[in-house]
C-alpha cells in the first residue's frame, strides 16, 4: 500500500471513530501516524529529477511574500501591478509555469513578492507539481493567499488544508511548550496550565509511537494533540497569512463588505486598481518590520537612509545590520526614541529598539 492510501485509510478511520473518552488515546495515536506519513510524502517521495526542478528563487530584500492560489485568480496580474516586474497574465489556467519574483518598495524597505503557478486540489499529495509550488510557501514571511471573489467560499479552506498538509501553520504561533529529548531518565511531564485536550498518558503514547522514551516535556498552554505532535516533529513552519480576495469589480457591494470584514483579509480589484495601495500597506503592517536610523557623533541622523529590522530586534541586531564586525568593537550605544526613558539613553547590546529609534554606536 502506498503512502497516499495509508493516509487515506487513517483519515477515514479518524472520521469513522466517534470522539469520546474511550477513543481519545486511539485518536491521538492515529493523528501521530498521520503526521508521520505526511512527512514521508513530502520528504521521501521526491525523485532526483524532481528535486532539480524546484520553484525556489534566491531570497532578496528585507522580507518575502509568497502568493499561493488556484489558477486564474489574478496572481500574475497583481505582481505586474504592484512590483517592478511583469508576469504574463491570461484568461486560461496555468498561464504561469515558473516562479516569477518582483520587488515592492515601501517605507524604505524592499519586499520580495513571488508569483507562482496555480495549484490544484490534492497538490500536497503530489498532484501536478503542486507540492513543489506550495513548498515555496515554507520560505515566506507572509503567505498572500490569493482568492477569486467570484468563486466558491470553499477555495479558502481547501488551500488552507493543502498548506497544513505540508507542515505550514498559518497565523499560529509556536505552541508554548518546551520539549527536550534526553539520553536517559524516562519521560518527565509537567503541565503548568489545565489541559483540556491532552494528558500525561496521551503524551507518553504519542512519544512512544515516535520511539522517544527519554524526554522532558513542559506544557505552558492548553494545546491540542495536533499542536503537541507539531512540537515533537519540530519541522513545522509558522507563517503569517494575509487573505486577498481579487476581482471585487465582479461582485455586489454587500458581498464585498462581507468579505472585507473577515480577519486578516483585504479585498481588491487588480483590473480596476481598487485597494492595491491598501494591500501593500497591510503587507507592510503584517511583516512587522521597523525602520531605525543611525547617526555619527556630532552629526544629524540620515532620515533618508534607515535600516530595516524585524520587530523585536535588539541593538545587537542593528549592529550586525550596519557592519558584520561592529558588534566586536561595541562599547555602548546611545538611543533616542520611544524605546528609552531618557533621550538619549546609554544602552547595551540586548536593549530592544523601537520603530523610528535613532542609534549612535560608541566603539571601544
Ligand atoms: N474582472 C477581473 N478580472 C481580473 C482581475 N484580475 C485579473 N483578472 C483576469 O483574470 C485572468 C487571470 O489572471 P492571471 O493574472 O493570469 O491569473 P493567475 O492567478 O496568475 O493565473 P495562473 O498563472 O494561470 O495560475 C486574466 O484574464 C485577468 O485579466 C480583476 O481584478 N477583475
Ligand atoms: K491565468
Ligand atoms: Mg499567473
Amino acid at each position: 500500500m502506498g503512502v497516499v492510501e495509508k493516509i487515506q485509510d487513517i483519515e477515514n478511520e479518524i472520521k469513522r471513530t466517534q470522539k469520546n473518552k474511550a477513543t481519545e488515546y486511539h485518536l491521538g495515536l492515529l493523528k501521530a501516524k498521520l503526521a508521520k506519513y505526511r512527512i514521508q510524502l513530502i520528504e521521501g517521495s521526491q525523485t532526483k529529477s524532481e528535486k532539480g526542478q524546484g520553484f525556489e528563487v534566491q531570497q532578496s530584500g528585507d522580507a518575502r511574500v509568497v502568493m499561493i492560489g488556484f489558477p486564474s485568480v489574478g496572481k500574475s496580474t497583481l505582481l505586474t501591478k504592484i512590483t517592478d516586474q511583469e508576469s504574463i497574465a491570461a484568461g486560461y489556467e496555468f498561464t504561469t509555469l515558473t516562479c516569477v519574483p518582483g520587488k515592492i518598495q515601501y517605507n524604505g524597505a524592499t519586499i520580495q513578492l513571488l508569483d507562482l503557478p496555480g495549484i490544484i486540489g490534492g497538490a500536497s499529495q503530489g498532484k501536478g507539481r503542486g507540492k513543489q509550488v506550495i513548498s515555496v510557501a515554507r520560505t515566506a514571511d507572509i503567505v498572500l493567499m490569493m482568492l477569486d471573489a467570484t468563486k466558491s467560499a470553499q477555495q479558502r479552506p481547501q488551500l488552507e488544508a493543502e498548506l497544513e498538509a505540508i507542515g505550514i501553520r498559518l497565523n499560529q504561533s509556536f505552541p508554548n511548550v518546551s520539549f527536550k529529548i534526553k539520553k536517559a531518565g524516562g519521560i518527565s511531564f509537567n503541565a503548568v496550565v489545565k489541559l483540556h485536550y491532552l494528558d500525561q498518558k496521551m503524551v507518553h503514547n504519542i512519544l512512544h509511537d515516535y520511539k522517544i522514551f527519554n524526554a522532558d516535556v513542559v506544557i505552558r498552554e492548553d494545546i491540542t494533540v495536533e499542536q503537541f505532535i507539531d512540537v515533537v516533529l519540530g519541522n513545522r513552519r509558522y507563517v503569517k497569512c494575509l487573505y486577498c480576495y481579487n476581482k471585487i469589480d465582479q461582485i455586489s457591494m454587500e458581498e464585498v463588505d462581507r468579505l472585507a470584514h473577515q480577519p486578516d483579509t483585504v479585498v481588491v480589484s487588480c483590473e480596476d486598481d481598487l485597494n492595491l495601495d491598501y494591500l501593500v500597506q497591510c503587507i507592510w503592517k503584517k511583516l512587522d518590520l521597523m525602520r531605525v536610523y543611525t547617526k555619527k557623533r556630532g552629526e544629524a541622523p540620515d532620515f533618508d537612509d534607515g535600516l530595516i529590522v524585524r520587530s523585536g530586534a535588539s541593538v545587537e541586531t542593528v549592529c550586525h545590520a550596519i557592519h558584520r564586525s561592529l558588534a566586536q568593537t561595541f562599547r555602548y550605544a546611545l538611543v533616542w526614541g520611544t524605546s528609552t526613558k531618557h533621550n538619549p539613553q546609554r544602552v547595551g547590546m540586548s536593549h530592544l529598539v523601537h520603530d523610528e529609534d535613532v542609534i549612535q554606536v560608541v566603539k571601544k
